[in-house]
């Protein structure tokens, strides 16, 4: 079984967390999704040099990643493949960018992510936002 490491920004600016919709692809059950940006790492790359990479590709963002910002590591196995993604929280300074991959996008509140229809791999991560985000 194919075994995918990929990286995953959570983008956020103002409170809000950017959501980005996947096109048609190969796999139904990921096509159409919301996902956090970013990719599969490269052979012999890090990490955060991996979302780094991927973030200025598919969205002209140019930003740092640290390890320590690190928020969530989850594994997740789908029909045809295995995924175990990382995803890093990662705060803009602008909510500029340029949406080169992705058939739609929106910046909505934690509490508000549960109303788009995720990738399974990332309903974990998305769970977790909406939780933190809830008042004590
Ligand atoms: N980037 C990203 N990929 C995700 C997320 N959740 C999730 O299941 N995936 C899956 C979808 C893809 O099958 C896989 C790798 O992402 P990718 O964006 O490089 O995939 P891709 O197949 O479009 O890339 P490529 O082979 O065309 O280069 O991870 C997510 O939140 N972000």
């Amino acid at each position: 079984m194919k075994q995918l490491e990929v990286v995953a920004a959570i983008l956020t600016y103002n409170g809000n967390i950017l959501c980005m919709q996947r096109g048609k692809g190969k796999y139904p059950y990921v096509s159409f999704k919301y996902e956090f940006p970013g990719g599969k790492i490269e052979p012999g790359e890090s990490r955060h040099a991996a979302l780094e990479r991927e973030l200025r590709e598919e969205m002209n963002i140019h930003t740092t990643i640290k390890e320590s910002d690190l928020y969530m590591t989850v594994h997740h196995q789908y029909p045809d493949f295995a995924i175990t993604m990382h995803a890093f929280y990662c705060p803009l300074s602008s909510p500029e960018f340029i949406r080169k991959e992705h058939i739609a996008s929106c910046w909505l509140p934690p509490q508000e992510l549960p109303s788009l229809d995720w990738a399974a791999a990332d309903q974990p991560i998305m769970e977790k936002l909406v939780f933190e985000s809830k008042p004590d």
